[in-house]
């Protein structure tokens, strides 16, 4: 479990993290989400004792980061990129690493099994591209077989294999009574990997809960094209839905189902050539509840 309680970090006047309370749960992945400068990499930071709060805690299984017994086999984390010297293998870096988190050894060629680096593995970390750093970074956050995962935008860089590679190694995690932290500025990058959402702006929390309640938080339309595009306008606004004509055939319409839709207009005597639902556009959601206010 991951729990931040009131944190906050001041820097000067700029309150990059503001009171911030929020928790990631085990068996779950959570997207953090929030804009470019919204407080993501400051808050992770903190949670990982490299920064501390100005007030308030970040919490891993129930204690501060610089309190834990064996942090490298409690928490594993995916910051920032280059990590590695750049003249080492992927394998020596991974061999130094295991050392350092008193890790088995023999975890490091499991592991370049597992993010796909086997056959890069001899070859110099600063030959690698971003997917295979980050698949390098993945790697290293493993090495301890730590229960809480802690990933700031491990899809950057990552091709659509990458993606899917990544999902399936988080879900095993979160499978296993793992608790997945995974950061993101952009929602729809993490849809389908994420259980949960953590959306902030401005330092600030702006929404918490399961992926599936965001979809449900915003209104359904209806795309409706017909005969006569204004007479329907009048037959669906006189039932109280809201309606926008654009392109001077298509209707959206809001506040109706499409039985009640399909029914109007056949009752105004309208031909519908068109009545579809439109799924709501996640980053418009996401945009709504992070963007500045
Ligand atoms: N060391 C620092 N000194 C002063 N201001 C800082 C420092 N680190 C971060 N900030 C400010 O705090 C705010 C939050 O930055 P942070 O990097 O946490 O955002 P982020 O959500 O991770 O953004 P991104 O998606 O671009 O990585 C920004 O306004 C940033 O300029």
């Amino acid at each position: 479990m991951i729990e931040t309680i009131e944190l906050t970090k001041a820097y000067g006047r700029v309150r990059a993290v503001d009171g911030l309370s929020f928790r990631a749960r085990p068996g779950r992945i959570t997207g953090f989400l929030g804009l470019n400068g919204s407080g993501k990499t400051t808050t992770l930071r903190m949670l990982l004792g490299l920064s501390r709060p100005t007030a308030g805690v970040g919490l891993i299984d129930g204690k501060p980061f610089t309190e834990l017994a064996h942090p490298l086999r409690q928490v594993g984390a995916v910051l920032e990129q280059g990590i590695s010297h750049p003249g080492q293998s992927g394998r020596s870096h991974l061999i130094a690493q295991a050392m350092l988190a008193g890790a088995d050894r023999a975890r490091v060629d499991l592991l370049l099994d597992e993010v796909g680096l086997v056959e890069a593995a001899h070859q110099r970390t600063g030959d690698y591209s971003l997917g295979m750093r980050q698949r390098l970074a993945v790697a290293t956050a493993l090495l301890g077989d730590p229960p809480v995962l802690i990933l700031d935008e491990p899809a950057n860089g990552l091709d659509p294999e990458g993606i899917a590679w990544l999902r399936g190694l988080m879900r095993d995690h979160a499978d296993r009574g793992g608790t997945v932290l995974i950061s993101s500025h952009l929602l729809a990058e993490l849809a389908q990997l994420i259980d949960d959402v953590v959306i902030i702006a401005d330092g600030r929390l702006r929404h918490e809960g399961p992926l599936a309640d965001l979809y449900g938080a915003t209104e359904r339309r209806l795309r409706v094209r017909g005969r006569d595009p204004q007479r329907l306008c009048e037959a669906f606004e006189s039932v109280g839905a809201k309606v926008v004509l654009y392109d001077g055939q298509t209707l959206e319409v809001q506040g109706l189902t499409a039985e009640d839709a399909g029914e109007i207009a056949f009752a105004a005597g309208v031909p519908v050539h068109e009545l579809a639902t439109d799924t709501p556009n996640l980053e418009q959601i996401f945009l709504g509840l992070a963007g500045a206010r």
